[in-house]
């Protein structure tokens, strides 16, 4: 779905977001990167990731915190759901009536984002409600560990930043099946699409350039269900390629080789 010209550049807003050389992606994309890539949310030098991995770029979620920013990255999120939604395949067809986010900085991701839906698509998404989780439980007022819509009997979509080893999400989905619903889909931002730390228990070397499954592939295995991404690293690539910066884009495709996941 194209949103229209209100969503991408409101009176008086700035720039982020407008669609420029990324023009070969999905625009929604497209206009993701952009943001990620005005607002700096995306940096490129030499990161050390929590695997210990050092990485030529990195994404930073919690700079989105922004009005224009934190709009952009709910409307990204939206517009993701959509188009995953419009499948013809009925498989990939996707319904749901929840967003879960898990605390905390799913919260923000969730309660924003169902605005979005329901500004972009409220034919198909008004109905649409989110729900959180404490992480420390409450024992007076309502009590319970989850806030907001019941998730008993709802098809639900896990919605965070990225996935690292898939411990959050984990967590998300047996509270889920606990209070009776049932997880149906995971929006991720970014796919870094990159195997999981090496085992060396199993004589795995992290440098040895063999592609491993990734910590995303194991929870679609796991699970079997679709884990959405607004953009992974091959998109980075491409978008990075169509704006000329050949380098930071050549920087990435060797970092890829080197820790490229095998799903
Ligand atoms: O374990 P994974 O599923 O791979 O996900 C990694 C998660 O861990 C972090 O959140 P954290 O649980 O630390 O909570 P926070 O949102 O309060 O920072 C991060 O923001 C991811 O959401
Ligand atoms: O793997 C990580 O530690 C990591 C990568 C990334 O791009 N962003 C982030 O916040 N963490």
């Amino acid at each position: 779905m194209e949103p229209t010209a209100r969503h991408r550049h409101l009176p008086g807003s700035s720039s982020i977001g407008t669609p420029a050389a990324t023009a070969a992606l999905a625009p929604y994309k497209a206009r993701f990167l952009d943001t990620c890539l005005e607002a700096q949310i995306l940096k490129f030098g030499g990161y050390t990731l929590k695997s210990g991995r050092i990485s030529p770029y990195f994404f930073n979620t919690a700079l989105f915190h922004r009005a224009d920013l934190v709009r952009a990255l709910a409307t990204a999120y939206a517009e993701a759901l959509i188009a995953h939604g419009e499948s013809e395949d009925p498989i990939n067809k996707l319904e749901f009536d929840v967003l879960f986010g898990p605390a905390y900085k799913g919260i923000i991701l969730a309660t924003t984002t169902v605005v979005q839906l329901a500004e972009l698509a409220p034919e198909r998404f008004s109905h649409v409600s989110f729900s959180f989780n404490r992480k420390e439980a409450k024992d007076h007022g309502e009590g319970g560990t989850v806030v907001g819509a019941e998730l008993r009997g709802k098809r639900i979509v896990i919605i965070d930043d990225v996935v690292t080893a898939g411990t959050a999400k984990r967590e998300a989905i047996e509270l889920i099946r606990a209070h009776g619903g049932t997880l149906v889909a995971i929006i991720v931002a970014l796919d870094r699409m990159e195997k999981l730390p090496a085992d060396t228990n199993k004589g795995e070397n992290d440098e040895d350039g063999i592609p491993r499954g990734s910590a995303i592939g194991a929870l679609k295995t796991e699970y079997g269900v679709p884990i959405i991404s607004i953009i992974t690293l091959e998109d980075l690539i491409q978008g990075l390629k169509a704006k000329g910066q050949a380098e930071k884009a050549q920087n990435c495709e060797d970092y890829w080789k080197k820790y490229r996941a095998s799903d």
